[in-house]
């Protein structure tokens, strides 16, 4: 037989959906400018990962039922509560990324094969498919489900040399990598695992060597690497890349799936599944007549996946002035520049933070020079910009502090490895008793109960405004703010005393910029198990929502049977009255009349709220008195009623217990950090 006339290196991408910046397509184009690489062709390989995003979808004809029959892979549903792992907002902006990614490949004469299955299961039947062996040969690994073989004709001109990819934090992918690995090395091939270099330091300036020797505290980690601005390496610069290889040289998608071949038709493969079975009862839904224009403008997170949306976004913050006006505004939570809303794009890679870090230092350093064509228009952008030229400010200071969080998180999940996603957390706490719904340590009434509060709080109809207004605003969106994270996280653990892990999945199904490492390690940190060195941190979400939503502006957004509630003394004017802004936090509150006036008498958030808080900005006591309870008898926790004052504000004077005693703690804290 001749030699094969192409030598194939196969780069199978994943959460590195960039072309620049890349190590893999730099490492790529620098062998290829030397002139002699071993391979002669390259293949940028993206595969939807059966087991984390539903692929059934991907199967030509029939009806939606039919076709999750069909497939040969289990639902990609979460392990405990049984949720779609990727919900329709990431599979969305996930597909848009891949696409946007095909066509900057296209645009330097490269390209990107799109696959569905298991990563290890593709790469074999392509490797199978390149050594001509013939149909039966097995396209599937040991104890994996069945996938048929290629049977397109064999190709003999092709010899696959090696298998690249970039390493992930997660335990599964881990798991995926090493499987990839048995596979090339099995083949007696190449493989390499690359670091992806998309974290604000690099691995090899972290000033300790094994990451056991991480600081469980994120200030320790954060001082040791300050002045933080002096840390991050240069973006890399990619040159030419290797021919691709003919896509007619390929083994075709394995059945039953087929790859659409336009970007609407892969969003709609990956929708299709999900829509018909919705994961929770009584999803909310936007209003019957708005538009999508009115919805995107509503949305905190209006935003499309790619590498060059992530960039345009880069360009918009920085020439708007948001990025320097960060500090003072990442606590909103309504609107599309309050915070830099990059974390979606950092999550799958389409765009690193030391671009980001890049991009600040030449606004700071105010270096753009109007000669050079390429800068010419980004100067008319950015030189009125508010802080250009001015060196770094609180703002992109602030961007930077919050993106050594992601890296911190990141080097967590690899210290902690399993434990990342083990109820008792990294701390092993052991004296807490979890409401669960799965069988260990709970029995069967329990975990209805359990699983019928799980609902309401996924539904957003847990009683309390802020949450509810978060919990509808990531079911509508995909987004919602840090500072809603984390009380609605607090909430989930803290009042409710519910398994946190069942909040870590709802993310992970829900949000649009869901990172193994970030969600895991924050819903640990908030719910108490994790690396937080404060024991006991506790969010009030009714104290939260009079600091952060003074105007019930977030909840009457979210949750629009509230909308009709006037909390003005005086139509137009600025005094609010404090007694029905507490009924917006909490609508069980609101008199009678009132709630009979709004139409509110027969919802269940208003008549049996989750939990009642006891708060107030008035000396007078609240209108159920005594203690806080939780309803519908479940064991979560009520707010205390112990009134030990605080600082005044406003009319009134707190009137709080034990929780604002850690909300006080929580303030000085802050975590501004987080
Ligand atoms: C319970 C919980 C779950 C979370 N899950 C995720 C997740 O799955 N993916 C994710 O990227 N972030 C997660 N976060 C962190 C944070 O809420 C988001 O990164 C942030 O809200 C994204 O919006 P932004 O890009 O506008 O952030 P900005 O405020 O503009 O921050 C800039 C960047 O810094 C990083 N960052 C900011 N805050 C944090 C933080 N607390 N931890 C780690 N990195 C941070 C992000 O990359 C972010 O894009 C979670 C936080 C909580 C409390």
């Amino acid at each position: 037989m001749a030699p094969p006339s192409q030598k194939l290196l196969i780069y199978i991408l994943h959460y590195d959906l960039r072309l620049s910046d890349n190590p893999v397509f730099h490492e790529l184009s620098r062998i290829h400018s030397n002139g002699t690489p071993a391979f002669t062709h390259i293949l940028p390989l993206y595969v939807f990962p059966a087991h984390q995003v539903e692929v059934s979808g991907f199967i030509p004809e029939g009806d939606e039922q039919a076709a999750i029959s069909k497939s040969p892979y289990p639902e990609a549903r979460s392990q405990i509560a049984g949720f779609w792992r990727c919900g329709p907002h990431r599979a969305k902006f996930l597909a848009e990324s891949v696409w946007d990614l095909k066509q900057s490949l296209g645009r330097v004469g490269s390209g990107l094969v799109i696959r569905v299955g298991m990563v290890a299961e593709i790469v074999q039947n392509m490797i199978d498919h390149f050594e001509g062996k013939t149909e039966g040969t097995p396209g599937v690994l040991p104890g994996s489900e069945s996938v048929l073989p290629d049977k397109s004709s064999i190709a003999p001109k092709v010899e696959v040399l090696g298998v690249w990819m970039t390493t992930d934090e997660g335990d599964e992918e881990k798991q995926d990598q090493e499987k990839v690995r048995r596979v090339v090395e099995g083949h007696g091939k190449e493989f390499r695992a690359f670091q992806d270099e998309k974290f604000f330091i690099d691995d090899r300036d972290l000033p300790f060597k094994s990451v056991s020797d991480l600081p469980d505290v994120y200030t320790t980690f954060r001082k040791s690497l300050e002045p933080l601005r002096d840390r991050p390496r240069h973006p890399l610069r990619i040159g030419e890349l290797p021919p691709i290889i003919s896509t007619e040289l390929l083994p075709t998608q394995p059945s039953p799936f087929h790859i659409p071949d336009t970007l609407g038709d892969l969003i709609a493969a990956l929708l299709k599944p999900l829509a018909q079975s919705i994961d929770v009862p009584k999803p909310p839904s936007w209003p019957d007549d708005m538009s999508s224009e009115a919805k995107l403008s509503q949305s905190a997170h209006p935003f499309s996946g790619g590498e060059s949306a992530a960039l345009r976004r880069i360009d918009h913050l920085l020439s708007s002035g948001a990025m320097s006006g960060y500090k003072d505004t990442r606590n909103g939570l309504v609107g599309h520049d309050f915070s830099t809303k990059l974390s979606a794009w950092l999550a799958i890679g389409c765009v690193t933070a030391r671009q980001i870090h890049a991009e600040m230092v030449v606004f700071e350093e105010g270096t753009l020079d109007p000669e050079k064509e390429e800068e010419k228009s980004k100067l008319s952008r950015w030189r009125l910009a508010d802080g250009y030229g001015q060196g770094e400010n609180k703002g992109t200071a602030g961007v930077r502090f919050e993106l050594l969080w992601r890296d911190y998180f990141r080097l967590v999940a690899r210290k902690y490895g399993y434990k990342l996603y083990h109820l008792r957390g990294l701390r092993g706490t052991k004296d807490k008793r979890w409401n669960r719904v799965d069988k260990r340590g709970n029995n069967p009434k329990a975990a209805e109960i359990t699983r019928s509060v799980l609902h309401r709080f996924c539904e957003g109809r847990t009683g309390i405004g802020l949450i509810d207004a978060s919990q509808r605003e990531i079911f509508l969106t995909g987004y919602t703010s840090n500072r809603a994270r984390q009380n609605v996280a607090s909430f989930l653990a803290k009042h409710l005393n519910v398994d946190w892990r069942l909040g870590a999945e709802w993310y992970e199904s829900m949000l649009v910029d869901y990172d193994v490492a970030n969600n895991w390690g924050n819903w640990q940190y908030v719910a108490g198990v994790g690396n937080d060195p404060r024991e006991g941190r506790l969010f009030n979400p009714v104290k939260q929502a009079l600091d952060y939503d003074k105007k019930g502006e977030y909840i009457k957004t979210w949750v629009p049977e509230l909308r009709g509630l006037e909390l003005e003394r005086e139509k137009g004017s600025d005094d609010i009255d404090e007694e029905k802004l507490m009924g917006l936090f909490q609508p069980w509150r609101l008199p009678e009349s009132e709630q009979k006036r709004l139409g509110l008498t027969e919802l269940d958030f208003v008549q049996k709220p989750l939990v009642k808080i006891q708060f107030s900005i008035t000396k007078r006591p609240c209108p159920s008195g005594g203690r806080g309870r939780s309803t519908g008898g479940y064991r979560g926790r009520g707010g205390h009623s112990s009134s030990r004052g605080g600082s005044s504000r406003g009319r009134g004077r707190w009137r709080t217990g034990d929780m604002d005693k850690a909300n006080e703690a929580e303030q000085s804290l802050d975590r501004q950090d987080l």
